[in-house]
C-alpha cells in the first residue's frame, strides 16, 4: 500500500496529537506512528492503538521520520524543536500544533537545517478535555486550519503541510503569525480567560451563598463555563506566550465592562437594551455567515 505518510513522529501524544495520530491511520494514510512523550502517556497511546512504537526522546523518536508534528504544550514547542533540529530527517517536514504562532514560528523555522521545513499550524479546534484518551480521529473534521509560515518557508512544504491537514478534513488558510495571535486573543483566549474568571468570582462568594449558587447553576452557567474545564497547563502556557495581544484585548473587554456596570447602576433602560440588542444582533450574523459556530 502506498501511503501519504509512510513514517511519522508526534511529540506530544495528548488530544491534539492523538486526533492527528488517529485521523490519519482511521484513512489508512499512514504507515508507521512513532509516539514521543511521558512513559505514562505512551502507555496509554500503545494500549489504544493511536501509535505503533514509543519514545520518550525526542532526539531518538524522529529517526526515519518524513513528519514530525509537535503537539506538546505552547512552552515546550520551541525546547523540542530546537533539540530535534540536528536529527530530523534530510527533506523532514514539522508542523506544531500551537495555540500561539508569534515567536514560536520565528524561532523554530531559523533551526531547521537546509532542506527541512517547520510550518506552523493551528487547528481551531478542539475541546475542554486533554490526554491521548480523549483523542478522536474526526476531531479536525469540518474544522479550520492556519498556517503562519514566513516567506522564508518552501512554498512545497507549506502545501505538504495543507495536504496534511486537508487529509484530515480542515480546509487551510495562511496568516501571518503575529496578526493569527491578535485574532485569536479576541475570539479564543478572552473567552476562556472570562470562563475561568466567572468560575472563580462564583467560587469565592461567602459560604453560605455559594452553595445555593452552584447548585442552580444550570444550561447557561453550563454553557457559559464548559472551557473553563480546559487544562491549566495550556492556558497558562497561552497567556505567557501571547501576553500583549491578550492584554489589549482585556483592556477593551474592562472598558466595555465598565460601560455595562455603568447602565447597571444608573437603570439605564435604553441603554442596556441597546447593549443587549446589538449584541444578539452581531451573533445571530456570525452564526449565519459561520458553519463551524452552527455545528455543521
Ligand atoms: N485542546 C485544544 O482544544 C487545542 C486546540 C488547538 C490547539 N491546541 C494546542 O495543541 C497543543 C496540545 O494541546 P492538547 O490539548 O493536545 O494537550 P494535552 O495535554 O492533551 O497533550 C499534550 C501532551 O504533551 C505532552 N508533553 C508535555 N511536554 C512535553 C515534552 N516536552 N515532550 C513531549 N511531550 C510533552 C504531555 O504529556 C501530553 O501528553 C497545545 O500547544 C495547545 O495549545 C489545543
Ligand atoms: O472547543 C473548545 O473546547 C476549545 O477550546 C477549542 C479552541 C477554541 O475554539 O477556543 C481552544 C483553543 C485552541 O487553540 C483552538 C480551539
Amino acid at each position: 500500500m502506498s501511503f501519504l505518510i509512510k513514517r511519522m513522529t508526534v511529540i506530544g501524544v495528548g488530544l491534539m496529537g492523538g486526533s492527528m495520530a488517529l485521523g490519519l491511520r482511521e484513512r489508512d494514510l499512514v504507515g508507521e506512528i512513532i509516539g514521543v512523550d511521558r512513559r505514562s502517556a505512551l502507555d496509554a497511546a500503545l494500549e489504544l492503538g493511536v501509535i505503533d512504537h514509543a519514545h520518550t526522546q525526542a532526539e531518538e523518536g524522529v529517526k526515519g521520520s518524513s513528519l514530525v508534528v509537535v503537539a506538546t504544550p505552547v512552552s515546550a514547542i520551541a525546547p523540542t524543536v530546537k533539540s530535534i533540529a540536528a536529527h530530523l530527517e534530510p527533506d523532514a517536514l514539522v508542523i506544531d500544533m500551537g495555540s500561539v504562532k508569534g515567536s514560536i514560528v520565528k524561532q523554530c523555522e531559523a533551526w531547521m537545517p537546509d532542506g527541512v521545513n517547520f510550518v506552523g499550524s493551528h487547528p481551531i479546534a478542539g475541546r475542554e478535555h486533554s490526554g491521548v484518551r480523549a483523542a478522536y480521529g474526526d476531531l479536525f473534521d469540518g474544522s479550520r486550519t492556519i498556517l503562519t509560515p514566513s516567506d522564508s518557508v518552501s512554498s512545497a512544504a507549506v502545501e505538504r503541510a495543507k495536504q496534511i491537514w486537508e487529509a484530515v478534513g480542515s480546509s487551510v488558510e495562511i496568516m501571518d503569525a503575529q496578526y493569527h495571535d491578535r485574532v485569536l486573543a479576541a475570539t479564543s483566549h478572552l473567552p476562556h480567560l472570562m470562563a475561568y474568571n466567572v468560575v472563580n468570582t462564583l467560587s469565592d462568594l461567602e459560604d453560605d451563598i455559594r452553595a445555593e449558587v452552584f447548585r442552580y447553576a444550570a444550561s447557561g452557567f453550563r454553557d457559559f463555563t464548559r472551557i473553563a474545564s480546559s487544562d491549566p497547563v495550556m492556558w497558562r502556557d497561552i497567556c505567557i506566550e501571547n501576553r500583549d495581544a491578550i492584554l489589549d484585548i482585556l483592556d477593551r473587554f474592562k472598558n466595555d465592562l465598565e460601560k455595562l456596570s455603568k447602565r447597571v447602576a444608573e437603570g439605564d433602560m435604553d441603554g442596556l437594551y441597546g447593549i443587549f440588542a446589538r449584541s444578539r444582533a452581531t451573533r445571530a450574523r456570525v452564526l449565519e455567515e459561520n458553519k463551524i459556530l452552527r455545528g455543521e
